[in-house]
């Protein structure tokens, strides 16, 4: 997947509410009742990043995940990482 030019990434982010780009990902933090329902959180995003064959990078403390999504094969943002953006937000 082709690399997104800074003008492409802006419009495509415009879109998207919520979700930050920050340099070369787009970062949202999701916060949640307690551990466990964010654990649930994390577990619904398995099988639509292995759908994809795009994995979002995760960290998890207590009730908060966030989530970053970056391609790291093409070293940047691309229309997979606002296509997983779209779909982690309709969770
Ligand atoms: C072979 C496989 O498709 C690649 O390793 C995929 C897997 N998931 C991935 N996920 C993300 N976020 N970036 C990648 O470059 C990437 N590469």
């Amino acid at each position: 997947m082709a690399l997104l030019s800074s003008s492409e990434i802006q419009s495509q982010a415009s879109q998207l509410s919520d979700w930050t780009v920050e340099g070369k990902e787009l970062k949202r933090t999701f916060k949640f009742k307690d551990f466990v329902q964010a654990i649930n959180f994390v577990n619904q995003l398995v099988e639509p990043a292995e759908a994809a064959g795009h994995h979002p990078d995760l960290s998890i403390s207590y009730n908060k995940v966030t989530v970053i999504l970056t391609s790291h094969d093409a070293g940047g943002l691309t229309e997979s990482d606002f296509e997983m953006a779209k779909t982690i937000s309709a969770l």
